[in-house]
């Protein structure tokens, strides 16, 4: 479980984040929605501890992340699987050798065993067909597929998905989405996916929360979604003035 309470972040005095509070459990997929510009990185960041909070508190099952000593920190970081918007592979690596990395970095498994989870792994996501391949050969939704490979290598106990959909078309959006939701479930991780992708909203937004410069105007979930009561947020999910009008 993460809980985080009263996040706040400001740059060179601008406010950013105002004091953001929340909680992702466990085998659920939670998504951090909200238009550009209203501090979903910046959370995400505060969450994974690229950027340090001017205030709150961020807690991995009890464990205060900001206000312990690195070697808790290190351990939490070791707990976490981070897949970066637009895949950051490294291109002079095959999929199977950008899997492995992190298992090269930070364990001291024997070849056969880190060859055995890296093909668990790619084949989780579908593409064990693939290993020897470069990501230049390879589609943006296969680029993904081994950007979640590698994310869960390590078998962590919390993913962190930053626009996944981004460069994707809807149909593999979706698919993308639902493998994370898989994952999660299958895995019972506590997982958070950053996303404007309002279809990713509708297909797995169990858990959703909408930020609007820097503050937390709502909590729910798809089935609520669009009959909410808060005009910044149908302002975001009815985006299209068309749709707006249709919908009256
Ligand atoms: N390191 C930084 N230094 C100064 N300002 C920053 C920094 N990081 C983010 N910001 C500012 O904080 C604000 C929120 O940025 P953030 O990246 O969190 O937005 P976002 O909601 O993720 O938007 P998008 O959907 O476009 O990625 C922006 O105005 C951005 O310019």
């Amino acid at each position: 479980m993460i809980q985080f309470i009263d996040i706040q972040k400001s740059f060179e005095g601008r406010m950013v984040l105002g004091g953001v509070s929340g909680t992702f459990k466990p085998g659920d997929t939670s998504l951090i929605i909200g238009g550009s510009g209203t501090g979903k990185s910046v959370l995400l960041k505060c969450l994974i501890g690229l950027i340090r909070p001017d205030n709150g508190q961020v807690l991995y099952n009890d464990r205060d992340f900001w206000n312990s000593d690195e070697e808790v920190r290190k351990q939490v970081r070791r707990e976490m699987g981070v897949l970066f918007q637009g895949g950051a592979l490294f291109d002079s690596k095959t999929v199977a050798q950008n899997v492995r990395f992190p298992l090269d970095m930070l364990t001291d498994m024997s070849e056969s065993e880190k060859n055995d989870r890296v093909m668990v792994c790619l084949t989780r996501v579908g593409l064990d067909h693939a290993v020897n391949r470069m990501p230049s050969e390879i589609s943006g939704g296969m680029k993904k597929r081994v950007g979640i490979a590698r994310a869960i290598v390590m078998n962590p106990k919390y993913l962190f998905c930053d626009e996944p959909n981004s460069g994707l078309d809807p149909l593999t959006s979706i698919k993308i989405d639902e493998l994370i939701k898989e994952i999660t479930d299958e895995y019972n991780i506590t997982t958070v996916v950053i996303t404007h992708d309002m279809n990713s909203v509708l297909e797995i937004g169990e858990k959703v929360m909408f930020l609007y410069k820097g503050y937390k105007l709502w909590e729910g979930d798809n089935n609520t979604i669009l009959q909410a009561d808060v005009k910044e947020l149908n302002e975001f999910v009815f985006a299209s003035k068309r749709l707006r009008e249709m919908g009256r």
